[in-house]
């Protein structure tokens, strides 16, 4: 029986269906020989023309000795050579930093682009999925230009269109395997412009001293410690808060009394107050005597944290209406609360009402402190929001040695671990080193905090313990 009308239309499959509709496609035409060798022709000129512009030096050399060896026969580039070898040699000697930066780097640079990044870009960026297929062609990002610092090597890149950076972020690890780089941090320059920065040793694995107390404290650019190109890690306290989260022997203590150190000149004209919570009764107890406040219990550890609420509030109300922001002065002195272990207090302790109201004094601080002149510093080893749900109120983090991957977003914000941010990965050789966001670069930067060694913690108490305070009293 003929079932015509039944069910849906029934079409042939060789027409094309309408939601397809009509297909275009390109008719195949065989290039003429003569067009490819015309182009090929024209891309050497262009290549010619071109070279002086794109390696001035290399070619100025090159012509000057032809044109020695042309007029002087084989005397000529040999007198040239030596000449050229001994104003290096004079220049080496007299000039170290400027040769460096001119000839050393240089040709380092022109030696990595060629032998390494130029040599295995294209298998490296094929088999870590970045090169791109269009219409059956493959399409690599160029490399532009590479230069070299003294720790790193800068590979600038363009994009293919339609791709973005965020797909060489995920691949960081590959990247950084792929060129035997310890690491690798993409920068975004501009519009499919991207920079790759791969460091071609730890600057950081050697540990740093105690970091020479500073004349004056600038407490919104504090020097704790060296960031891994070699510059001054600088932390803000005045106007925001810390948080430094790392495992066990991750270094928290070296980042707190590094900032306690650099604060040193301010305690010391008590525009700068140190209140200390240290419920593990280890870390902070050495350098008590420069402390304003201390507490090593749950219980007075609260009634601090209150006291600095109450002191806050008391001057927010002076304030309100005559003043917006706070400057650090005798009067109103700018108060650093430091505390060791904050989930001692939050999560640990048997107390509940203690947890409560630790809890409460700590969101009342860093949500109203930073601009009355109240900030926290706070350490802590397991960052989940079970044990410490109050993570978020503090702007800025440190993350140093962390136990699993997925804690590294929990600190340094989403995306922090596919920018390089690779916290986890820390050795455990190495204390004091962390990933820090800056607000002058978006991906995560590799810090190293100095390392404030016992002895230093006792001449520093020693020369500024009881001159910070004597107005003040220690609980
Ligand atoms: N910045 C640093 N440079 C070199 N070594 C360091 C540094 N910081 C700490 N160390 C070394 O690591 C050890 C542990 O450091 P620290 O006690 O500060 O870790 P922590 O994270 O505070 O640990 P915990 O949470 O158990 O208190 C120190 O005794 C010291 O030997």
């Amino acid at each position: 029986m003929p079932q015509s009308k039944v069910g849906s239309a029934q079409t042939s499959p060789t027409l094309p269906t309408p939601a397809h509709g009509v297909r275009w496609t390109t008719p195949i035409v065989e290039t003429p020989g003569i067009v490819v060798l015309g182009s090929w022709i024209w891309r050497l000129v262009r290549f010619l023309v071109t070279l002086p512009f794109r390696f001035p030096v290399t070619v100025a050399c090159l012509s000057a000795s032809a044109g020695a060896w042309w007029w002087f026969d084989w005397p000529g580039p040999a007198s040239l050579w030596g000449l050229a070898a001994v104003v290096s040699l004079v220049w080496w000697r007299a000039w170290p930093d400027t040769y460096r930066t001119w000839v050393t780097l240089r040709l380092l640079a022109w030696w990595r682009h060629v032998f390494v990044y130029r040599r295995h870009w294209q298998p490296v960026l094929v088999i870590s999925g970045l090169a791109e297929s269009y219409q059956e062609r493959r399409y690599l990002p160029r490399i532009r230009r590479v230069t070299c610092s003294e720790w790193a090597d800068y590979v600038r890149v363009t994009l293919v269109a339609g791709t973005a950076p965020a797909d060489f972020e995920t691949r960081v690890a590959e990247l950084a395997h792929g060129f035997q780089a310890p690491s690798c941090r993409v920068v975004v320059d501009g519009p499919r412009r991207i920079t790759l920065e791969f460091p071609r040793h730890d600057t950081l694995a050697e540990p740093l001293d105690a970091l020479d107390v500073p004349d004056t404290a600038d407490l919104t650019a504090l020097p704790v410690g060296r960031c891994e190109d070699g510059s001054p890690w600088l932390l803000r306290l005045h106007g925001t808060h810390v948080l430094a989260a790392g495992v066990t022997g991750s270094g928290k203590g070296s980042v707190i009394w590094s900032a306690v150190r650099a604060m040193l000149p301010a305690i010391a004209d008590r525009t700068v107050q140190v209140w200390a919570l240290d419920p593990k009764r280890m870390e902070l107890s050495y350098g008590r005597d420069l402390f304003a406040h201390y507490a090593d219990d749950g219980e007075s550890a609260v009634a601090l944290l209150e006291l600095a609420v109450a002191d806050m509030q008391n001057r927010a109300r002076r304030y309100a209406g005559k003043q917006r922001s706070h400057v650090p002065g005798r009067k109103d002195p700018f108060v650093l609360v430091v505390i060791d272990e904050v989930a001692f207090l939050t999560a640990y302790h048997p107390d509940r009402d203690v947890r409560r109201r630790a809890e409460n004094a700590i969101a009342t601080l860093t949500s109203q402190g930073r601009s009355v002149g109240f900030s926290v510093l706070a350490a802590l080893q397991d960052p989940r929001k079970e044990v410490m749900n109050l993570r978020n109120l503090f702007p800025d983090k440190v993350a140093l040695r962390l136990d699993e991957a997925s804690q590294v977003d929990m600190i340094l914000g989403e995306g922090a671990r596919d920018r390089g941010g690779n916290a986890h990965l820390i050795h455990p050789t190495l204390p004091g080193v962390a990933y820090v966001r800056m607000e002058t670069s978006p991906a995560p930067v590799r810090v190293r905090a100095a390392y404030v060694s016992d002895d230093d913690i006792t001449a520093m108490t020693n020369a500024y313990g009881s001159a910070s305070f004597s107005g003040g009293e220690s609980s």
